[in-house]
């Protein structure tokens, strides 16, 4: 099956049941999860990854277009994350930011300046990749960050409320840019938020875990 499916996934934290769910989201689809505080969003979000934290368990599995990821190491899983901060590297310029996404490329620099410059005039940001990631607004690190992850060729995308820190008009815009590039690519998306506006920009699909 193309897209990603969550079968029979099962959390516990210290052998106590955190969550339980079984869920399929198909390429270019938008899921969203939704739930109370610490009913284990982001925890469902690092199982997925494979980065849940020791203590926690999971069974069942996780599958990403037909392939069997539950045991492969983070980095050969090809899901990619947006988190709450957008994390871009301060001593890195945006160019440097944007390379450090991409996978080893043929045809060395130029190739690299090539594909990041397209990367930037995809996003609305030509010409800035000498700039200081200080130096951004809040929407333009929001795509610096979207692009950074989309530069790495992931197969699924994973969003832990990448919206919340920006005021109302920017976060329909930066919303409306993540869901229409993960849509051009295809990619499955599990989206944690609080916000029903998000959902429902979304798509409306919802998995409440509360
Ligand atoms: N590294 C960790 N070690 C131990 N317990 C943790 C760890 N991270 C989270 N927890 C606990 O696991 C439960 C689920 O946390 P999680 O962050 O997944 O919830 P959440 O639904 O994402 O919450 P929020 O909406 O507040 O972000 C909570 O009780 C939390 O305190």
């Amino acid at each position: 099956m193309e897209g990603l499916h969550l079968e029979a996934l099962t959390i516990a934290r210290g052998g106590v049941p955190l969550l339980a769910l079984d869920a399929a989201v198909a390429p270019g689809e938008v899921l969203s999860v939704m739930g109370p505080s610490g009913v284990g969003k982001s925890t469902l979000l690092a199982a997925i990854m494979g980065t849940l934290a020791s203590g926690f368990s999971m069974t069942g599995r996780v599958w990403l277009d037909g392939r069997d990821i539950t045991d492969l190491a983070p980095e050969a899983r090809r899901v990619g994350i947006l988190y709450q901060e957008e994390l871009l590297f301060p001593h890195l310029s945006v160019g440097g930011n944007l390379a450090f996404g991409l996978p080893r490329l043929p045809g060395g620099r130029a190739a690299r300046r090539a594909r990041v410059a397209a990367a930037l005039a995809e996003i609305g940001l030509e010409g800035f990749a000498g700039r200081d990631p200080a130096t951004l607004s809040g929407g333009q690190k929001a795509r610096v960050a979207l692009m950074r992850m989309l530069l790495a060729e992931p197969r699924a995308l994973l969003l832990d409320e990448p919206f919340s820190r920006l005021d109302a008009q920017l976060r329909a815009q930066v919303r409306e840019m993540v869901f229409a590039r993960a849509k051009a690519r295809a990619l499955p998306v599990l989206l944690v938020t609080h916000d029903m506006a998000d959902a429902e920009a979304a798509g409306g699909r919802v998995v409440d875990l509360g």
